[in-house]
């Protein structure tokens, strides 16, 4: 088998040793410690030999794409995602992790969905009522201007985002704030909803995050770890908005039986107001039709 890493060089210039053909990335990595050739001997020297001048403009070429990524690399930004059920602590690490962060000196700004209006406004609140200061969002790309620009690029090292199963927009603006803007991201949300399904877009992070931590909580029913949610009620929308009144942490032994006999129950009641309907839209007709009798 062949290394194509060579660990005596420092991580970001590593070197491929090729087969038999340079790849553009190496080509390019090459070219890119050549100084540009804009001198006038590179000039002339381009002007005499039709060789040369095809592969010194070809080198001026990779030069400056090579040298793009090295010369100003981006401040390093750093993206984590906690994952898990409903009561499963993923509010408590989001706050605890934004408090420390902000105790080492850190500028920090929280951002949740206004979708969650469950408790109040301007705040995150976990299950046992801990509190922090938000932003209640529609998406996450109104932040910046939000915020203020000159606030968000100079005064914000790092952003916390709760309910992230709610925001369309969480990829693109994740991968741009640490990418690009060097911010640290801790970003808080359901993995899956109440049917097991991936929930948003919160496991498209996982390919650009730097940690993934899915937490688990207590079995409703038996005590046991919980990594699913239990929606009890009727309703079958993906979007629900609610507590402990609506969803449970389950086990997964008690989600398949649970799922099994909620099913079946929205399936009764399903069948009964559809049987209701279909009775209702008889007596309207029969109604309508009474004053010919
Ligand atoms: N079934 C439950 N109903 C209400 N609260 C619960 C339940 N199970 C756990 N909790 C509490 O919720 C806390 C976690 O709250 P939170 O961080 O807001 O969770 P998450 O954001 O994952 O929903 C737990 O520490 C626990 O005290
Ligand atoms: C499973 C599930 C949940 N929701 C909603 C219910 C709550 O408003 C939030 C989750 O809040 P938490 O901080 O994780 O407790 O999401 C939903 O809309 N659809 C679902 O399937
Ligand atoms: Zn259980």
């Amino acid at each position: 088998m062949r290394t194509l890493i060579s660990p005596s060089l420092p991580p970001f210039f590593f070197s491929l040793h090729l087969p038999t053909k340079p790849s553009l990335f190496s080509t390019a990595l090459r070219a890119s410690r050549y100084p540009p050739l804009t001198s006038p001997a590179a000039a002339a020297l381009n002007n005499t030999n039709s060789h040369h001048r095809s592969s010194v403009s070809q080198r001026r070429e990779l030069h400056t794409a090579a040298s793009k990524p090295f010369s100003a690399p981006p401040p390093p930004g750093e993206i984590h995602v906690v994952v898990g059920p409903m009561f499963s602590g993923k509010t408590t690490t989001l706050l605890r992790r934004i408090l420390s962060e902000r105790e080492s000196g850190r500028r920090v700004a929280v951002i949740k969905s206004d979708k969650d209006d469950r408790y109040c406004a301007e705040s995150i609140v976990t299950h046992d009522g801990e509190k922090f200061p938000c932003w209640a969002l529609p998406d996450l790309s109104s932040f910046k201007e939000r915020f203020g620009l000159d606030a968000y690029r100079n005064r914000l090292d790092v952003i916390g985002i709760d309910e992230a199963q709610f925001f369309g927009d969480l990829v693109e603006f994740c991968r741009e704030a640490a990418d690009v803007e060097g911010k640290t991201v801790i970003v808080a949300g359901l993995d899956g909803d109440y049917l097991r399904r991936s929930f948003g877009s919160v496991l498209d992070l996982v390919p650009i995050a730097d940690t993934v931590t899915k937490l688990a909580s207590r079995c409703e029913v038996c005590g046991k770890r919980a990594s699913f949610t239990l929606r009890k009620t009727e309703e079958r929308e993906t979007e629900l908005i609610g507590g402990a009144e609506v969803y449970m942490p389950v086990c997964r032994s008690h989600y398949v039986s649970g799922q099994g006999v909620l099913e079946t129950a929205r399936a009764v009641l399903d069948a009964s107001s559809s049987q209701r309907d279909a009775t209702q839209r008889g007596l309207e007709a029969t109604s309508s039709l009474s004053p010919l009798f």
